[in-house]
């Protein structure tokens, strides 16, 4: 990052006041009938209202347009555990997020806890407050064991972004990264370097999309995960390949049609990127700094697609994309889930939209320069106004049909 860059993020979150977001008021409360209504004596209506049915917090209240973005800061970008405070700036930034793409409000709420049963009591004790809970950069392995005993216990969405908001917005890239460079999911060789939340649950996401398990080779800090090696949790385990001798991301990277990063920064070297196989992916997705740098990617050779996680380079492959869109679909139903099929649908969706016309406006927001779908363009711009229906509407009827949706599909999203 620049010396610039850095100044400016400082400056931008001091002011004009300290962080990015405040609370505004929906209804009047200039006389003292307003105060009558919003406070003692009007409020009680409301309260036993819902106290005779919960449902009609959804009416009454901020409930079902409110997301909690839960973080304890365990692994805060591809920066570590730097603790829950320290995650306050990328909490606040997914609920400027929300608010910005879909209209959702969403508050931040940091933990200071890494223990697994503490966490999951702190946010099963709040959810009622919520239509959703988006849990934020948790790390992996707790991350699994927490989003899951939530999903038991809640009956409103409970999200790990990192795991499946990285995976949906991955698979339309990669589906599409894919097609371009003409090559099938089906056939391609796979090297996801990282084994934590994101990894883990991409590779889940792309073999549901038709990657073969066999193609998918996992690293991690150890190196290649195959069945008997030391350190293999559970969920790393699933990965295990035992089709391959490699057993290094250098051995492993030769003839790979694609990387995939979700490790940390500069951890493909330009020699590893010369092994791949020819018109390669390389989805270095590690924020904020790539497993390889885009000019040296560029500079290496001419044939590969590249992404990163970041907003100022073409393709942006992050889950920003996915987030507020998926939960705008499951809040418009009240689903009580996000489940597989709604993952897959909002992919397909992400994935499809690319393939359009590319908006006047969107070009314009993004320097003025045309561009289309290709090398360049594999995903759509996060400020394309067209995601928050396509994607929003393709998780809300996938909710409909899957029998998780409370109400009916709004008139909106009717196709
Ligand atoms: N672009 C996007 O939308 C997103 C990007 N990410 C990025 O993915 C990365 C991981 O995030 P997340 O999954 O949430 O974190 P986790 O802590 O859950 O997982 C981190 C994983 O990365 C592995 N790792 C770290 N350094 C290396 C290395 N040098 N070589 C091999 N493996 C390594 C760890 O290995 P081990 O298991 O051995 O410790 C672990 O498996 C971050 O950089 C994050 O910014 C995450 C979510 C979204
Ligand atoms: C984008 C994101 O969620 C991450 O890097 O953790
Ligand atoms: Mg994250």
């Amino acid at each position: 990052m620049s010396d610039t860059l850095k100044i400016d993020a400082l400056k931008y979150h001091a002011e004009p006041k300290p962080g990015k977001l405040s609370v505004e008021l929906t209804t009047p409360a200039e006389t003292s009938r307003h105060l009558s209504l919003a406070y003692s004596p009007g409020v009680a209506e409301p309260v036993r209202a819902i106290a005779e049915n919960p449902e009609n917090a959804y009416k009454y209240t901020i409930k079902g347009n409110l997301v909690g973005v839960i973080s304890n800061g365990s692994a805060i970008l591809g920066l570590g555990n730097l603790g829950s405070l320290a995650s306050k700036p990328v909490m606040e930034g997914k609920a400027l997020l929300f608010k910005r793409f879909a209209n959702i409000d969403a508050i931040d709420i940091e933990v200071n806890s890494s223990d697994v049963q503490e966490i999951v009591r702190t946010v099963e004790l709040i959810a009622d407050t919520f239509g959703g809970i988006n849990l934020e950069d948790i790390k992996a392995p707790e991350c699994f064991e927490i989003e899951k005993r939530l999903i038991e216990k809640c009956s409103i969405p409970i999200f790990h972004d990192d795991q499946h908001g990285t995976a949906i917005v991955t698979v339309a890239g990669m589906l599409n990264a894919l097609e371009i460079q003409g090559k099938k999911i089906e056939e391609a060789k796979l090297v996801c370097l990282g084994a934590g939340a994101a990894a883990i649950s991409c590779a889940r996401l792309l073999i549901a999309a038709g990657m073969k398990k066999e193609n998918l080779v996992m690293i991690d800090r150890t190196g290649v995960i195959f069945n008997g090696r030391e350190n293999v949790n559970q969920y790393k385990a699933e990965f295990a390949n035992d089709v391959t001798t490699a057993r290094t991301l250098e051995d492993a990277i030769v003839g790979a049609d694609a990387f995939l990063g979700l490790s940390g920064p500069n951890q493909l070297s330009a020699e590893m990127l010369k092994k791949m196989a020819d018109k390669p992916v390389v989805f270095a997705c590690s924020n904020p700094d790539p497993e390889i740098s885009p000019e040296l990617a560029a500079a290496t050779r001419d044939d590969v697609i590249m992404a990163t996680g970041r907003s100022d380079y073409p393709n942006q492959v992050n889950n920003v994309l996915g987030f507020p869109f998926i939960f705008r679909g499951a809040l418009d139903v009240r689903a009580t889930a996000i489940n597989e099929e709604m993952k897959l649908a909002a992919a397909y969706a992400i994935r499809d939209l690319a393939k359009e016309e590319i908006l006047p406006e969107v070009i314009e927001a993004y320097g003025g320069n045309a561009f289309e779908y290709g090398k360049e363009y594999i995903i759509p711009k996060p400020l394309d106004p067209r995601l928050l229906n396509r994607v929003g509407g393709a998780v809300a009827r996938a909710a409909v049909k899957t029998g998780v949706a409370k109400v009916a599909l709004p008139e909106c999203y009717k196709i």
